[in-house]
């Protein structure tokens, strides 16, 4: 686990939004920001895991919520953001983690599955941007929205749905980083390699380790390190940082090659 470079109390006072906070990346996400001193909210569609997450992280004394919402569906996302309104807990700090696709040849993705992925991460993505933003600006209130996505740089065979996905969030976060600094908010991404979370369970092992010892730092990303990357981008040092997309790939980008990804 990375040590932490970032002050006690950094992020006191604020409060965080983690899709996808119950689990994985984004329940490192969560626990950092809440170590810093932030209230974390987090949504997920599955409550049971959501509950047993806000519970872990109260046991640390983090101040921890969860809302279980489907981000694919606009009417939740939009009754979201009224009952944190409701709740009192408008956010300062969206991170739009939730995401995920199946591995398949591109051949074997059917219109649906396709269109699956694609509410899933690009739709999905922007209708939380959407709603963080109008509530920002309701409130003339300046924030910071970091979107994970892939290491894309060279394409990824196997996951043609969620590599135009991401690369549509990756361009998104450009856009709206032009279109929402008058806002006060700033639009930064950060595009992991293989992190070691358990859903990779769903991707082939072998391959697995093939594609991390061609890394140039051959291994996987532990959580904690895309959580670190996430909370500079949060954090003042990363004020005047805005449309970038962050590799955090152990030297994927460098590689030129990207690996095929196989299901199990
Ligand atoms: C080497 C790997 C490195 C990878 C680095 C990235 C890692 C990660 O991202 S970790 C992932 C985090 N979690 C996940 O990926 C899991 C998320 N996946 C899902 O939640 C779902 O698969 C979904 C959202 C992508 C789809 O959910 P849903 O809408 O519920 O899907 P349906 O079951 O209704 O199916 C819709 C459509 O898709 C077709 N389909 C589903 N799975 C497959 C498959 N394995 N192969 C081919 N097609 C698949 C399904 O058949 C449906 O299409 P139609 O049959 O035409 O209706
Ligand atoms: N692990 C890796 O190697 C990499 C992961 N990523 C990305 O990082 C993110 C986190 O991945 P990871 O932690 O590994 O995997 P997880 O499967 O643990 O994280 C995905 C999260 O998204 C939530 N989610 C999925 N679909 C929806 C939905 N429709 N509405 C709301 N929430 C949803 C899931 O909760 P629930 O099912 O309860 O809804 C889950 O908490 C994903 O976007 C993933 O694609 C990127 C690069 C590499």
């Amino acid at each position: 686990m990375p040590t932490s470079i970032f002050r006690p109390q950094l992020f006191s006072g604020r409060t965080v939004l983690i899709s996808g906070g119950g689990s994985g990346i984004g329940f490192a996400i969560a626990s950092l920001f809440g170590e810093l001193g932030a209230r974390v909210v987090l949504t997920a569609r599955n409550r049971a895991r959501l509950d047993q997450a806000t519970g872990t992280l109260t046991e640390r004394g983090i101040e921890a919520f969860a809302y279980d919402i489907n981000i694919r569906n606009e009417g939740e996302v939009e009754a979201l953001f009224e009952q944190l309104d409701a709740d009192a807990l408008q956010p300062d700090v969206l991170i739009n983690n939730a995401g995920g696709q199946f591995a398949a040849p591109a051949l074997d993705i059917s219109p649906n599955g396709f269109r699956a992925v694609v509410d899933l991460n690009l739709t999905g993505t922007w209708l939380m941007c959407g709603a963080f933003a109008r509530s920002a600006q309701r409130r003339e209130h300046g924030g910071r929205i970091v979107n994970i996505v892939l290491a894309l740089d060279s394409g990824i065979p196997g996951m043609a749905h969620a590599a135009a996905a991401r690369a549509g969030v990756v361009n998104l976060t450009k856009t709206l980083a032009w279109e929402w600094a008058p806002l006060g908010l700033t639009v930064n991404a950060v595009a992991p390699g293989i992190v070691r979370t358990d859903a990779l369970s769903q991707y082939d092992d072998a391959q697995l380790r093939a594609d991390v010892a061609a890394l140039p730092l051959p291994r996987m990303a532990e959580p904690e390190e895309v959580a670190q990357a996430v909370a500079y981008l949060a954090s003042p040092a990363a004020s005047y940082i805005t449309g970038v997309t962050l590799a955090l790939d152990g030297g994927e980008h460098l590689t030129g090659a990207t690996p095929q990804h196989a299901a199990p």
